[in-house]
């Protein structure tokens, strides 16, 4: 199996009026199809700069980002914003999920802004919520679920577009201890059935003990 992500001497710094705050100096990590690697910090240190960087979602200052071995970091917008959408699942603390839209909707959206038929989005929504135990709240406005389960439908949300890379940060943070950890155990286990690479932020060393290995973000560099 090959290797879904890999930084090379990854650099993020950014420019203020105050001086600048050199945030990642040169982050190395690869994380192979399959393999859940947990990234552990002191607050502040990173981790969310580096999950951004990696996702695509913000650029690096220097170095690499290889997305299954084509260096997607240099790439124009555009084509970086389709290798997210076709490649890369995110999961936020928070859930963002769109408070107008039912938990299926939320779900299905994404999967037809990549072009797929309504119906087929739809099976496949279905699919997902169900494997979370959601099957019976799919018509359920954001609003009206548990925390818990809002969580569970943006984890279904990330997976709906069949992402080869999971990139989470500290997805279940906001849930009380009990909660967390189902979420968390649900997380791993459908990330292990799909065989995707993940690298889930957390500040829980219970959790990252749950994963296949912690690398750990300090003074700007992955170890
Ligand atoms: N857009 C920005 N502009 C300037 N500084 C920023 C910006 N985003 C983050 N920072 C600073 O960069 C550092 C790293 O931030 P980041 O959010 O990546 O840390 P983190 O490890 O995810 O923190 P936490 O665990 O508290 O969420 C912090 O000192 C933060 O204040």
């Amino acid at each position: 199996m090959g290797d879904t992500l890999v930084l090379r001497g990854v650099k993020r710094t950014y420019r203020g009026e105050g001086g600048d705050l050199p945030v990642l100096r040169s982050a190395d990590l690869t994380v192979r199809a399959g393999e859940i690697v947990a990234l552990v910090a002191p607050s502040g240190a990173g981790k969310s700069t580096l999950l951004h960087v990696a996702g695509l979602l913000d650029r690096a200052d220097g170095g690499s980002v290889l997305i299954e071995g084509r260096d997607a970091g240099g790439l124009p917008d555009a084509a970086r914003t389709a290798v997210r959408r076709d490649t890369i699942g995110f999961v936020y603390q928070a859930h963002h999920l769109l408070a107008e839209f039912s938990a299926l909707e939320n779900v299905v959206l994404p999967q037809m802004i990549a072009g797929r038929s309504r119906r087929a989005a739809q099976d496949r929504g279905r699919a997902l919520l169900s494997a979370f135990g959601l099957g019976a709240r799919l018509s359920h406005l954001p609003g009206k679920l548990s925390g818990g389960e809002q969580q569970r439908v943006a984890i279904a949300r990330a997976l709906a577009n069949g992402p080869k890379l999971l990139l989470a940060d500290e997805p279940t943070g906001n849930l009380d201890v009990g909660t967390a950890d189902v979420v968390f155990n649900e997380l791993l286990a459908i990330v292990r059935q799909h065989g995707l690479a993940a690298l889930i932020a957390t500040h829980n060393p219970d959790l990252a003990a749950r994963m296949d290995r912690t690398v750990t973000l300090r003074d700007g560099r992955l170890g």
